[in-house]
């Protein structure tokens, strides 16, 4: 199966690239960057991997040939061609690129009755079992807790809170019975008033390289249980993709997360 990788220069775009390579099943079919980037028209083998492979970088996904499916960790702004390109093409798309409003979100959902799609902010395997202890912690603990989501990342990232932390708001608003759009604090300054227990207050660090690291807070009186999740390489997320195309090959159409991949109730 050769995959896809549009903007395959990036720092997941790279790391995408070698995990590909070392999988068992799927090949590199090649990748996109700008048009006009120096990069158009040499071998992603040659400079990803150290070793050609015959994938094109091309300006176009139409430029690339023999493609099996799409792995994208690039701009909320290019998902959309990216979808309308894999839909045309009827092949399965691996989508982890974030910052995406809701708009951009639900074109995830109509490509999805179209092809199959799987769709995560974090496709590290830790951060998706942390999904679940999560929604354990919040039932056991969550009445008696004020909660917090603490997120760090390197300084290059683009989007705020990350998707993790987004995703992370939603399973603890879920689990609690509550609307993020209606207990969501992001970030605090000015006098705020006592903290309501219907809150969920989210931090961002943007700092150095840090890979990505999330912290969720349940303090209560005299206690405080506190669950994290670090990243310690972008490789951790691009095994996750990868194992999610391998996956979603011969799925019917229709929108998968990384539980499905992982096999998490
Ligand atoms: N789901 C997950 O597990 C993870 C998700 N992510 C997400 O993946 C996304 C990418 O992260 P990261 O790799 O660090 O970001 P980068 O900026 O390093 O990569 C994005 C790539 O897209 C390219 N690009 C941007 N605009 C265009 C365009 N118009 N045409 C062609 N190429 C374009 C960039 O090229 P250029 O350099 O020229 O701008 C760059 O190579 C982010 O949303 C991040 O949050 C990251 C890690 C894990
Ligand atoms: O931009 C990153 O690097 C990451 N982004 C994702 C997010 O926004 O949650 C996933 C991971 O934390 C790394």
């Amino acid at each position: 199966m050769a995959v896809a990788i549009p903007g395959i220069m990036g720092r997941m775009g790279k790391v995408l690239a070698q995990a590909i390579h070392e999988h068992d099943a799927l090949t590199l079919a090649g990748g996109t960057v700008r048009p006009g980037s120096e990069f158009v028209g040499q071998d992603a083998g040659a400079l990803i991997l150290g070793r050609r492979c015959d994938a094109p970088i091309a300006a176009s996904l139409s430029d690339l040939s023999s493609v099996s499916g799409l792995i994208d960790f690039t701009t909320p702004e290019l998902l959309q061609s990216h979808l309308d390109w894999c839909v045309s093409a009827h092949v399965p798309a691996v989508i982890g690129t974030t910052g995406l409003n809701a708009e951009q979100k639900a074109a995830i959902g109509a490509a999805a009755t179209q092809i199959a799609v799987v769709f995560a902010p974090n496709m590290s395997v830790g951060v998706n079992v942390m999904l679940q202890l999560l929604r354990v912690a919040a039932e056991l603990v969550g009445e008696h807790s004020d909660i917090e989501v603490i997120e760090a990342h390197h300084r290059h990232k683009k989007d705020a809170p990350s998707g993790t932390a987004v995703r992370i708001g939603e399973v603890l608003a879920d689990s609690m019975g509550w609307d993020l759009d209606d207990v969501a604090v992001y970030g605090r300054e000015g006098i705020t008033g006592e903290r309501p227990h219907r809150q969920i207050g989210f931090e961002t660090i943007r700092a150095g390289d840090v890979f990505g690291d999330h912290t969720v807070l349940f303090a209560a009186d005299g206690e405080r249980l506190e669950i994290t999740h670090k990243a310690s390489s972008r490789m951790t997320f691009a095994t996750g993709a990868v194992r999610a195309m391998a996956w979603v090959q011969g799925k019917p159409p229709g929108l998968y997360g990384m539980d499905d991949v992982i096999g998490l109730d």
